[in-house]
């Protein structure tokens, strides 16, 4: 099942730079696995914007929501998330 997903990072203005420092490695560890595994197929950054757009290929809403979770940067971002299926005109593989 294909997701869009918009996250916007919102970190506290007042976090100590060593604890967003961490945030930051271990998000980009796992987005880096996340990939790797075929789950997160596009990351994208919005340019201008502390934000990406993303697209997810995963098993269930339910893997979806658990993934997202998951996220060491998870309590800082704002997430806009969107279902997504073939389009008839596409001239792409259903496998991006
Ligand atoms: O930077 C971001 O867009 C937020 C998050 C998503 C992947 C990652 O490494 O950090």
């Amino acid at each position: 099942m294909l997701f869009k997903v918009e996250m916007v990072v919102k970190l506290p203005v007042d976090m100590p730079v060593s604890q967003s420092d961490a945030l930051k490695k271990t998000e980009r560890e796992l987005a880096q696995q996340l990939q790797a595994s075929g789950k997160w197929r596009h990351l994208w950054r919005i340019a201008g914007q502390y934000a990406n757009v993303s697209i997810f290929d995963v098993e269930s809403n339910e893997e979806l929501h658990q993934l997202l979770m998951s996220l060491p940067l998870y309590p800082y971002m704002a997430m806009d998330v969107t279902a997504l299926c073939r389009h008839p005109s596409s001239i792409r593989d259903a496998d991006l």
